[in-house]
């Protein structure tokens, strides 16, 4: 279990952490989700001890990292892929980790193995692949057989494969029973993985929720109708007191009616029906919709910068937040 008690960390004027309190639980992974500058890094370097909070505390099963006799032993981190001497081998990276932790040498083999590296141990880390550098990263984290995980954007970079496997392997280790917290902002991938969700924005606690309740509260669901006979089914369902919205396609949308109902009430007009699909937008329209405030850094590039995840409802449905054709590149300050 990670408890953050209202956690807070300013740099000079910029207050990057503010006052954030939340609990993460063992036995489900956890998705960290922030927009840019958010403060997501910096509060996970907080969870190590590798920045000291202004404010507030971080406790890792009840205990602060300083009080950690033996830290690998409690919790594992991928902060940085990479972060390794270049010169070492895979094996004598891991055995360092390991001997100052009084973790025994039987185990860097075994880290080894879960990750797949076995065959390069003897390799120069310098000479590995993006990939093979967060595989073993993984393995340093999972070194001290820890109850509690921290991934800093952990598929950044892989390839389907790497990525499959990480989504496993996390998955894996919280049906162990260990908490796992993670950063992404692959927002695809993080609604694959996580099962509970950790929002940021501007340094402060914006969520704090499953991931099905976080879609259902920022996003709109609906029901879409596609009729042979359109104005027949308008006419029925305006008659039942149902508002419908009719589409650029050619559909029908209506808000806050459940789909068994209207397909019901279609039948009983004799009405063919050739589409009854409930809507529910996607981790990212909610996620978007949710943050845009908070956004620190807008392209100025992309009209759709302050995204919305669909029409406000009565009216036609806004397309899906385009791609953010900026995003990484040529942003600028808001406001400036
Ligand atoms: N050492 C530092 N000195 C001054 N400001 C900092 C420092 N580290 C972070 N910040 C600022 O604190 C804020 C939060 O940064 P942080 O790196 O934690 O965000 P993040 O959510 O991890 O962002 P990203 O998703 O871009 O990695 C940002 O405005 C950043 O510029």
């Amino acid at each position: 279990m990670i408890e953050l008690d209202g956690l807070t960390k300013r740099y000079g004027d910029k207050l990057a952490v503010d006052g954030i309190s939340c609990t993460v639980r063992p036995g489900i992974v956890t998705g960290f989700l922030g927009p840019n500058g958010a403060g997501k890094s910096t509060t996970m370097r907080m969870m190590l001890d590798l920045d000291r909070p202004t404010a507030g505390e971080v406790r890792l099963d009840g205990r602060h990292y300083r009080q950690l006799r033996d830290p690998l032993r409690v919790v594992g981190a991928l902060l940085e892929a990479k972060a390794v001497h270049g010169g070492r081998s895979a094996y004598h990276h891991l055995l360092c980790l390991a001997q100052s932790n009084g973790i025994p040498r039987s185990r860097v083999w075994e880290v080894l193995d879960t990750v797949g590296l076995t065959s390069v141990a003897r390799k120069r880390a310098k000479g590995f692949s993006l990939g093979m550098g967060q595989r073993l990263g993984i393995a340093a984290a999972l070194l001290g057989d820890p109850q509690v995980l921290l991934f800093d954007e952990p598929v950044n970079g892989l390839d389907p494969e790497g990525i499959h496997w990480i989504r496993n392997l996390m998955k894996n280790l919280a049906a162990q029973g260990r908490t796992v917290f993670v950063s992404s902002h692959l927002m695809s991938e993080m609604a694959l993985t996580a099962d509970h969700l950790v929002v940021i924005g501007q340094g402060r606690l914006l969520a704090d929720t499953s991931m099905a309740d976080f879609i259902a509260r920022n996003s709109r669901s609906y029901v879409r109708l596609r009729a042979p006979e359109h104005e027949r089914l308008l006419d029925v369902l305006t008659g039942a007191g149902i508002t419908a919205v009719t589409t650029a396609g050619g559909a029908l949308e209506v808000d806050g009616q459940d789909a068994a109902h209207l397909g019901e009430l279609a039948a009983r007009h004799q009405l063919v029906l050739h589409e009854l699909s409930p809507q529910q937008a996607s981790l990212e329209e909610a996620f978007m919709r949710l943050t845009a405030e908070s956004v620190e850094y807008h392209a100025h590039t992309d009209p759709l910068s302050v995204p919305q995840a669909a029409g406000a409802p009565g009216q036609p449905s806004a397309p899906p937040p385009a791609p953010r054709a900026g995003w990484g590149a040529d942003w600028r300050k808001k406001g400036s």
